[in-house]
């Protein structure tokens, strides 16, 4: 089928304050590492990715990184197809942010899961305060894949927004649904 070829997909980056979520979309979509540090306040970036012989048009949405008290956005829940949830390895703080914003997306969206994938980034830090045996923990606890990655090496990158495709893509096989349209939100 057609439709099978070509499928458009939205996947949100989120996460905590300068985990490297800039960083890391950078890297994925112009090959480069960004040394400095600008705040985003958000930029969406297309690309075309092939995976298992099927050609996906992705939006990737790089959003204003999160905190415990900042509201979800609307825009990062409704129409969006999978998320990128990223803590850094070398901040606990981050990590815990992973579970509440995960828990902020299901609430808004009033589903009891999602497709996304933690990601533990500046996997390249010797510095650590996340083991990988504690996050692959949260991963699954949340049903979520998961994997570590460094923008500065260049390590994984491209593996991220596979296994948010591929996140997506069990998800409505599993539903049986043929083809999502949003991740089930509604909006009132
Ligand atoms: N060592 C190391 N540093 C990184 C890596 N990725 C990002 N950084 C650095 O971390 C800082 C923050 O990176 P950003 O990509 O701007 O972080 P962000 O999450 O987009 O930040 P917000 O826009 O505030 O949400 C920058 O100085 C980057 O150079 C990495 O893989 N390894």
């Amino acid at each position: 089928m057609p439709g099978d070829i070509f499928k458009k997909r939205k996947i949100a980056v989120l996460g905590s304050r300068s985990v490297g979520k800039s960083s890391l979309v950078v890297q994925y979509i112009e090959n480069h590492f960004v040394e400095s540090y600008y705040p985003t306040i958000e930029n969406t970036f297309n690309k075309s990715i092939a995976v298992k012989g099927v050609e996906y048009d992705c939006d990737i949405i790089d959003t204003a990184g999160q905190d415990e008290f900042s509201i979800l956005n609307a825009k990062h829940a409704i129409g969006i197809h999978g998320y990128v949830l990223v803590y850094s390895v070398a901040s606990r703080t981050s990590f815990e942010m992973v579970k509440i914003v995960y828990d902020k997306i299901i609430d808004f969206c009033g589903l009891q899961s999602v497709p996304a994938v933690v990601v533990g980034s500046k996997a390249d830090l010797q510095r650590r305060e996340v083991s990988t045996a504690e996050a692959q923990e949260l991963a699954n606890k949340l049903g979520c894949a998961f994997i570590e990655t460094s923008a500065r090496t260049n390590l994984n990158v491209g593996k991220v927004f596979e296994l948010c495709l591929g996140e997506i893509e069990k998800r409505y096989r599993r539903r049986g649904a043929p083809e999502p349209q949003t991740s089930g939100c509604v909006l009132m």
